[in-house]
């Protein structure tokens, strides 16, 4: 069997400070699941299983709240194994989380399948993959540089 080996590039690395949230000692922290995951999974820290009804949406808990460098940003994002399987997903796919945000990160769940989906506690909901974000200074003018697709867009290549 062929094994290819990929590596090189830049690699950074960051701290960001994690705080369980009063209550939550139980919560599993977020996990990544394989060496080389993208997402660290989230935990529900529902106090109680929660029924999401088809249709319905609501907002989890997740029982702890951080602080990153401020050039990065979280991302919350379904997981594609519970969107295949049950039709939930994040109604907001990819949730933003601020780099000043200090409040409990939540998950926006919703249940597009056709079934009652139960969450329990510490279940995996979701996963959370932080990117950098550069800093843009917005400059307004009054003509824009020219390009050869202009204002072309929604599919004007075709098909
Ligand atoms: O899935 C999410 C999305 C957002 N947030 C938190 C962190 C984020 O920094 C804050 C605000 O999110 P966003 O900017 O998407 O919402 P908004 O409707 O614009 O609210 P705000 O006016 O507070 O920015 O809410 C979550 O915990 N989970
Ligand atoms: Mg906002």
């Amino acid at each position: 069997m062929l094994r290819l080996k990929i590596s090189g590039g830049i690699s950074l690395s960051y701290k960001v400070e994690i705080k369980r949230l009063p209550g939550n000692e139980d919560i599993v922290l977020p996990q990544k699941m394989s060496d080389l995951a993208s997402g660290f999974d989230l935990y529900a820290a529902v106090a109680e299983p929660l029924t999401l009804n088809p249709g319905e949406r609501v907002l989890v808990p997740t029982g702890f709240a951080i602080a990153m460098p401020a050039e990065l940003e979280a991302q919350i994002r379904p997981r594609s194994g519970l969107a295949f399987k049950h039709g939930i997903t994040a109604l907001n796919s990819p949730g933003t989380i601020d780099a000043d945000y200090r409040g409990e990160i939540k998950v926006l769940l919703i249940n597009h399948g056709k079934e009652a989906f139960i969450i329990q506690r510490n279940e995996r909901i979701s996963q959370m993959v932080f990117q950098i974000v550069p800093q843009i200074q917005l400059e307004e003018v009054e003509e824009l540089s020219d390009t050869v697709r202009g204002t072309g867009g929604f599919g004007h290549t075709g098909k």
